[in-house]
């Protein structure tokens, strides 16, 4: 099916005036998320991804003349006040700190994004009871937000961002003051929304593990620009950014395992002939034949120092740390036999100690 965009966000700035000088928490951005995506925009702190994703329903004007924010084909900048309200609540939002009134029940809660649906009474009660199922707190209705544990607070936050049925919910840090368990809860109940209810999700993270485990389009945010922007597993197997390669490794932990593997005496002494490899690789190849091959076909053996295998969207990405062995010249038919079969092959280290007789 060809692909829908549903937000399209063109030549966004957003700068603030602070005393002397500007900030320019949005620079020149142009966003596009297409109808059902799941999809992450990552940053550190300061970034500029909630002042981004604020443009999206407009809580947050451009500042510049020339921007272009469509959503679900309709111009948001070319909308007067009431007719952006309807727009609005067609984006669901949900925050870090769940936003729940204190003096409500958890049912009256979710009610309160209903006032301005035209519904009956009658009609309210049971939509509220549709949407505290949907998040799983059916039994939760007549309690208080403080009697409640912070995911479920989340699922509150989450079955109120949908009670006017949008089409586009944004998670701004949703899960960021939930512990592990509680966040790949509330991720999976996002995951499962989106596929249930065809809803597009954008959301902004800190953590690539988030992003790894439900989205499958990412862009990676840095003083305000988007520095990299592509689907999960291309990111994930040929990063570019720099950034971008320091978020993956926040999840891949490639890089504390080479700063280990770089202190064993077997790679400070690599003989000539040896090579220290990274391999990186995604869907049928997999690791054993391909070693069992290299073997086979060149005697060049492989010893894996370390190795991280992920499924992504259904898909194995892996990496590994391998050292190469046998003659120079066998290495370098062997290195050129994996690139090949479309491993990405990274050279980190080769030999320069001739193999001593003795060894
Ligand atoms: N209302 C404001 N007035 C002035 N500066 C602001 C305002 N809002 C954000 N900024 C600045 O804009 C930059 C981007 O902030 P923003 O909150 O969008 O980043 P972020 O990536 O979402 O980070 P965080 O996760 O910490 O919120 C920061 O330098 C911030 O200080």
């Amino acid at each position: 099916m060809a692909a829908e965009p549903i937000i399209e966000l063109k030549n966004i700035c957003v700068t603030f005036k602070e005393d002397k000088r500007d900030v320019h928490a949005v620079d020149h951005v142009d966003l596009n998320v297409d109808r059902g995506d799941i999809y992450g925009v990552v940053g550190y702190s300061g970034a500029g991804k909630s002042t981004l994703i604020r443009v999206i329903n407009l809580l947050q004007r451009p500042t510049n003349a020339d921007a272009s924010v469509k959503v679900n084909g309709t111009d948001l900048l070319g909308l007067d006040a009431s007719k952006l309200r309807g727009e609005r609540r067609k984006i669901g939002m949900i925050f870090q700190h769940f936003n729940l009134m204190q003096s409500l029940s958890i049912a009256d809660n979710v009610d309160f994004a209903l006032k301005k649906a035209h519904l009956s009474k009658a009609d309210r009660k049971k939509r509220v009871a549709e949407l505290l199922e949907l998040v799983g707190l059916t039994d939760k209705a007549d309690d208080y937000p403080a009697q409640l544990s912070g995911g479920q607070k989340q699922r509150v936050g989450i079955a109120r961002a949908l009670a006017n049925r949008p089409d586009i919910l944004i998670s701004d840090e949703a899960t960021s003051a939930l512990d592990p368990k509680t966040t790949v809860a509330i991720l999976d109940l996002l995951a499962d929304l989106n596929r249930k209810l065809g809803l597009t999700v954008v959301l902004i993270t800190h953590e690539m593990d988030a992003v790894k485990r439900i989205c499958n389009r990412v862009a990676v945010m840095e003083a305000g620009r988007l520095v990299e922007t592509g689907d999960l597993l291309q990111i994930f197997s040929q990063p570019e950014a720099p950034l971008t390669k320091d978020f993956i490794d926040t999840t891949t932990h490639l890089e504390s395992a080479l700063a280990a593997v770089n202190q064993q005496a077997a790679i400070k002494h690599l003989q000539v002939g040896s090579v220290l490899v990274q391999l990186g690789y995604q869907g049928e190849s997999t690791d054993q034949p391909l070693i069992t091959e290299l073997y086979r076909r060149f005697e060049v053996s492989a010893n894996i120092l370390y190795g991280n295998l992920e499924i992504l969207q259904g898909t194995p990405v892996g990496n590994l740390l391998v050292i190469l062995s046998g003659t120079p010249k066998h290495t370098e038919q062997a290195l050129v036999f994996m690139k090949e079969q479309r491993v990405s092959v990274k050279v980190l280290k080769s030999g320069t100690e001739e193999v001593s007789v003795h060894d």
